[in-house]
C-alpha cells in the first residue's frame, strides 16, 4: 500500500471511481488522473479550457480516458510491429504513484511514477523506472523521464497524445510542419506537407518521423494559437478521427469530433529511445496560448 505524500492547499486529491488531482494553481488550473498520470485539464487563468475532454469518456479502472494527454508508453499505438495490444502501450491504463506536488512561484508540479511489476513485464519484458513531471502554470509542462534499471538494453516509443480543444476543426490550420515527410497511416501513403494542415471531415492520421519541429495550432474561432515545443522528442503525429471513424467510437459524442484535434509529440518507431542498463531519457513538451494577433 502506497501513503499519500503531503500535499500544498492547492493541490486536492479527489477520489472516484478513478482518483484525481485537482490543482488550483495562481497562474492556471488542472486535472490529473492518477492512472495513466492523465492531465485531463488545462486551463491559464482568463483563457478557456486548452485540452479537450470527452463528455463520453469512460473513467473506469483498466480503460483508457478519451481525451486529456494520453501518455503512450511503452509502444505507440500496434507498435512498428503492428501487433501490440493495449493500443499506446500500457502506461495509460496502469495507476501511476503519486510522488509529490509542490508549489513553485505561481505554478504547481506534480510528479507520478510508474515501475515495473509483474504485469507489465509479461507484456514488456523490462525493468524501468518512469517519472512525469506535470507543471501546471501560465504554460503545461511536460517531463517525462525513463530509467533503464534491468540489466538488458531496452527499445521503447513514447508520446504524449494531447487533444487540444478548438472552436471547429473545420476552421483551424497546424502550422510548422511544412517540408517535413510524412506516413499517411489512414491512406498508408508517404508524402511532404506543403502547407498548414487544414481538416475536412475525413480521418486525418499522419506520422511525421525525424523532427523537433514546434507545433501551432491556430484557431481563429477562439481567437488563439496553441504551440507545443519539445526537446529530446522526434516524432509529430496529427490526428482527427473525422466523421466516419468518430460516429463508430463510442466514447466520443457526436460531433466531438470537431472540437478536437490531436497534435502529439514523442518518440515512435524509427525514433523509438535506446537505454543501455542505468541509462535515462526525459522527453520535455511545453504548451502555450497566445492571442491571434500575438507571435507564436
Ligand atoms: O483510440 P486510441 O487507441 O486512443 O487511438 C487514437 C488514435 O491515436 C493516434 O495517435 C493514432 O495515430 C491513431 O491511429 C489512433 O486511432
Amino acid at each position: 500500500m502506497v501513503s499519500t505524500p503531503d500535499l500544498p492547499d492547492r493541490v486536492r486529491l479527489v477520489p472516484g471511481d478513478l482518483d484525481r488531482l485537482v490543482v488550483d494553481a495562481p497562474s492556471a488550473t488542472a486535472e490529473i488522473y492518477l492512472q495513466g498520470a492523465h492531465v485531463t485539464a488545462w486551463a491559464p487563468q482568463s483563457q478557456a479550457p486548452v485540452l479537450f475532454t470527452s463528455t463520453a469518456s469512460a473513467f473506469q479502472e483498466g480503460r483508457a480516458i478519451r481525451g486529456g494527454i494520453p501518455l503512450c508508453f511503452p509502444w505507440f499505438g500496434p507498435g512498428e510491429s503492428r501487433d501490440r495490444s493495449p493500443a499506446h502501450g500500457f502506461a495509460r491504463v496502469r495507476p501511476w504513484e503519486l510522488v509529490e506536488a509542490v508549489e513553485e512561484g505561481d505554478a504547481v508540479t506534480v510528479v507520478l511514477r510508474l515501475t515495473d511489476d509483474e504485469r507489465t513485464r509479461a507484456a514488456w519484458p523490462h525493468a524501468f523506472e518512469a517519472t512525469y513531471r506535470v507543471t501546471v502554470g501560465q504554460s503545461l509542462t511536460l517531463a517525462l523521464e525513463v530509467r533503464n534499471t534491468g540489466p538488458v538494453p531496452a527499445r521503447y516509443d513514447e508520446a504524449l497524445h494531447t487533444y487540444l480543444a478548438v472552436s471547429d476543426v473545420a476552421s483551424i490550420r497546424v502550422r510548422g510542419l511544412e517540408g517535413v515527410r510524412f506516413t499517411d497511416e489512414a491512406a498508408g501513403t508517404e508524402g511532404t506537407e506543403s502547407e498548414p494542415v487544414t481538416f475536412d471531415g475525413a480521418l486525418v492520421d499522419r506520422l511525421y518521423p525525424g523532427t523537433d519541429a514546434d507545433v501551432v495550432v491556430e484557431d481563429p474561432g477562439h481567437g488563439r494559437w496553441i504551440r507545443t515545443r519539445t526537446e529530446r522528442s522526434h516524432s509529430r503525429i496529427v490526428w482527427n478521427p473525422g466523421a466516419e471513424k468518430a460516429e463508430a467510437m463510442a466514447d466520443l459524442e457526436t460531433r466531438e469530433w470537431r472540437h478536437m484535434v490531436c497534435t502529439e509529440v514523442g518518440n515512435v518507431w524509427a525514433d523509438a529511445v535506446e537505454l543501455a542498463p542505468g541509462e535515462t531519457h526525459t522527453l520535455t513538451a511545453e504548451i502555450a496560448v497566445g492571442t491571434l494577433d500575438g507571435e507564436a
